[in-house]
């Protein structure tokens, strides 16, 4: 059965951690803004029924500059945290039974690993990308004293595309702006209200661009593909 799937990119964001001149979402990797990096792949998949990228107010009029070749984006102005900016962009959509969110700032997601998430949420209604944690993780309190060790065995990193039903995701939002609830992420609003969120393994170069090193990260990545071919 045929689905409308929209995407919401949140890419209003000041990239303060990145600390350069030049806001991440513009910042070139390899002679090309990391917006239009991370917009390519959703833009070319047919079962995309409609996109809004999310910009800061102030990078409205250049998103859509950058975006001209793509004339069924709609760029909008985003919020103040990261949650106010991806609920503009939930509430602008009309079309869409399903919802892909995802950070303008990881550009690097593979087609592969979109389609696996689309088949996820397809069954399940809320499905998040998420890798296994490497390291060992330590919880301190707020004297930098460890306070325990959790089982990494249960310890996933999470990124995006975070993938919902429409209905679910706006509603969960609704009530977390309701309650005054800030989550770090849009699965959480739906985990607080009790609804299974199922993780679907991702990859490990599906990285968030947040701090100059990931910069570097980044290049060796594209170089890595380039060499394989993809
Ligand atoms: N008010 C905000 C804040 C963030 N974002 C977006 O959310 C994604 C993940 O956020 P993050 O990496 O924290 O980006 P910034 O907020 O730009 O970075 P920083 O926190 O370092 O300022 C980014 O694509 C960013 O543009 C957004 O749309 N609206
Ligand atoms: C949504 C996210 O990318 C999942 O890893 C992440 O939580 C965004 O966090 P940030 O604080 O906006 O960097």
């Amino acid at each position: 059965m045929k689905v409308n799937i929209g995407v919401v990119i949140a890419a209003a964001g000041q990239g303060k951690r990145m600390g350069g001149s030049v806001k991440k979402q513009f910042i070139e990797l390899a002679e090309k803004p990391v917006l239009l990096h991370t917009l390519d792949l959703f833009a070319e998949l047919e079962y995309v029924r409609e996109m809004v990228v999310v910009a800061a107010e102030e990078d409205v009029e250049r998103t859509k500059e950058l975006l001209s070749s793509y004339p069924h984006i709609r760029v909008i102005p985003g919020g103040a945290e990261r949650q106010d900016s991806v609920y503009l962009g939930l509430t602008a959509l009309c079309f869409s039974d399903y919802v892909l969110i995802h950070d303008g700032a990881r550009p690097f997601l593979s087609r592969l690993t979109l389609e696996r998430l689309i088949d996820a949420v397809r069954s399940k209604r809320a499905a998040i990308l998420a890798v296994p944690v490497k390291d060992t993780i330590k919880r301190t309190d707020e004297t930098g004293i460890v306070m325990d060790t959790p089982p990494r065995q249960s310890l996933w990193a999470v990124q995006t595309p975070q993938a919902f039903a429409l209905s679910d995701i706006l509603a969960a939002h609704e009530q977390a702006r309701q309650d005054g609830f800030l989550g770090t992420d849009d699965a959480s609003l739906i985990e607080r209200l009790g609804q299974a969120v199922h993780v679907v393994e991702g990859e490990y170069t599906n990285i968030k661009l947040t701090t100059p090193d990931d910069l570097v990260f980044g290049e060796a990545i594209l170089r890595w593909r380039k060499e394989k071919g993809q």
